[in-house]
């Protein structure tokens, strides 16, 4: 057995644990990053990017096939799988070259390879090979995909997110099991490229919404589009030769079996904390088997231990482990004068068409008991003036602000560009902005932003009425 002796152990060489590295680095300590499986990150191999080339090429498939609308024909169209799967694998190659390149830079001292697990609070070992003995430990170990019961060890048809980038070629019909981001992104995606998708989800849920409202229209607004099916339990599923019987039982109805080249599960992600020795440590762990962390300093209890990115569970998305990232190295590099670091307004973006964004507090959380009550304003995409000249006049945005203070709180919407307006609007939050300070903004014509002012005005005029008296926790908010 090797043995190393450091200042700061980082278990995990993604984005969050390449953002700790480089944090407690700074503070000129003896920083290990130890790396159990491929580098490259998740979001570069099969998370963020690769399912973003897959967008772009439905997106210009789907550009072909609304055309018509306009008056326009291109006539026939050919969709070439294994040249739409070459240029995802080939670009996703370039971005985790980039991301190589930087892991080639650390100091050859400074990395370890190998699976590591807790054996005290301050001790890992790494395969059978090391011994890690570290004054501080980040444990940034992301997540990976969660397998319903039902669809274990079927066989090669079952598959997840990451095999989707492994493909040369476009199948021929895949089952996507789950409405959430990753289900409904690679889903749509695979239909508009011409593969026969069927979408089951087993509750009502999209992606990342909570608006009833907002649920509402992106359900139906999806459904048009997608062969979707919610309340929708999996059976059972069994590989039979090159295709999977799967079978589903919708609420109230018969099971129903059909065939598919693949069942792709996206179910959700599990932290992976439950396989690092946890036990070990001594940290107290929440309901999940997640150390309870504090979220501005990443801190897990007082001890020497801090946890960052997909392995907290907190806001698993790419930005979020980057600053996590950074915060729980900077405080280990500086441990015990632990600082809370900068967190930012919430933003989410599932880059469906139209697209889905969430951002500032949720309405959940602001129907949270406890929470001061708040109105809400909201626009329809469906007359607004550039949306429909743009053909993409679908979807809502409805907008939240506390009453008394007037301040913008948070937005969840489906609708053309949500990214742009979420960004918009998730910078209004995170300067404090009044629902009247915004409307103050430049609007230029005929913009999709005049969808926005149409909301904030609506949310004004609420603002406007008394703030109801009862306080029922059944009232919707802001009637
Ligand atoms: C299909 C898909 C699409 C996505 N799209 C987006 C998007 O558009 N926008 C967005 O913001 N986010 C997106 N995400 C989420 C984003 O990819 C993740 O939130 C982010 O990559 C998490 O980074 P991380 O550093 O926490 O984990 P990772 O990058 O997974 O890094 C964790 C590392 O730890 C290693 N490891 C685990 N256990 C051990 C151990 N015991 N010992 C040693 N090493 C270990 C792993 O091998 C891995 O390299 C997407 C995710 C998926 C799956
Ligand atoms: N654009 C983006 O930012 C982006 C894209 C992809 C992924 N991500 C990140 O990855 C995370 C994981 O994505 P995801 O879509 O796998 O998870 P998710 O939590 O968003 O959705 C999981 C879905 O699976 C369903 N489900 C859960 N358990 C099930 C079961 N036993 N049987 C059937 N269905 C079940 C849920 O009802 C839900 O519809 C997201 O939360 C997000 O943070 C982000």
């Amino acid at each position: 057995m090797k043995e190393f002796h450091v200042d700061v152990a980082v278990i995990g060489t993604g984005t969050a644990g390449m953002s700790a590295y480089r944090a407690a680095h700074a503070h000129g300590k003896r920083v290990l990053l130890i790396e159990g499986g491929p580098y490259g990150t998740t979001c570069a191999r099969v998370g963020c990017m690769p399912s973003k080339l897959l967008i772009a090429a439905a997106e210009a498939a789907h550009m072909l096939a609304a055309a018509p609308g306009f008056g326009v024909h291109p006539g026939a169209v050919r969709i070439d799988g294994k040249a739409v799967m070459a240029r995802v694998r080939s670009e996703r190659d370039r971005f985790v070259g980039f991301v190589l390149e930087s892991v080639d830079g650390f100091p050859e001292a400074d990395k370890l390879r190998g699976h590591a697990r807790f054996t005290g609070p301050n001790t890992l070992q790494v395969d059978e090979h090391s011994l890690v003995t570290a004054a501080r430990v980040v444990i940034a170990t992301g997540s990976r995909p969660a397998i319903p019961p039902a669809l274990a060890d079927v066989g090669p048809g079952v598959i997840v997110s990451d095999d989707v980038f492994d493909w040369t070629d476009l199948p021929t019909s895949v089952a996507v099991v789950g409405t959430g981001v990753i289900g409904l992104e690679l889903g749509q995606a695979l239909h508009r490229l011409g593969v026969r998708v069927s979408v089951f989800a087993r509750s009502g849920s999209v992606a990342q919404i909570s608006d009833p409202e907002v649920l509402h229209v992106a359900a139906k607004t999806l459904a048009e589009e997608l062969d979707l099916h919610f309340q929708t339990e999996i059976v059972s599923a069994r590989q039979d030769g090159a295709e999977v019987l799967l079978t589903t039982r919708a609420a109230g109805a018969d099971a129903r079996e059909e065939r598919f080249q693949f069942v792709l599960v996206a179910a959700g992600r599990t932290p992976n904390v439950d396989r690092i020795g946890i036990e070990t440590t001594g940290l107290a762990l929440d309901a999940k088997g997640i150390p309870v962390f504090n979220s501005r300093t990443m801190q897990c209890g007082a001890s020497h231990i801090f946890i960052a990115g997909d392995a907290d569970n907190e806001r698993p998305l790419l930005p979020e482990a980057s600053d996590q990232g950074r915060i729980a190295g900077d405080n280990a590099g500086r441990y015990p004068d632990v600082r809370p670091g900068l967190r930012r307004t919430p933003l989410a973006i599932a880059f469906t068409e139209p697209q889905i964004g969430t951002l500032g507090a949720s309405y959940r959380e602001l129907c949270e008991t406890g929470k001061p009550k708040f109105a809400v304003g909201q626009v329809s995409f469906v007359n607004q003036g550039r949306s429909r000249v743009m053909l993409q006049n679908r979807g809502m945005l409805r907008v939240y602000a506390e009453y008394g203070t007037r301040r913008f709180l948070g937005a969840e919407m489906i609708g053309p560009r949500a990214e742009n307006l979420g960004h918009l609007l998730s910078w209004a939050c995170q300067a404090r902005l009044t629902v009247d300070q915004m409307l103050d903004m430049p609007f230029y014509h005929p913009v999709i932003e005049e969808g926005v002012r149409t909301a904030l005005r609506d949310l004004s005029g609420e603002l406007d009425k008394a703030q109801p008296e009862e306080d029922c926790e059944d009232c919707p908010p802001g009637v």
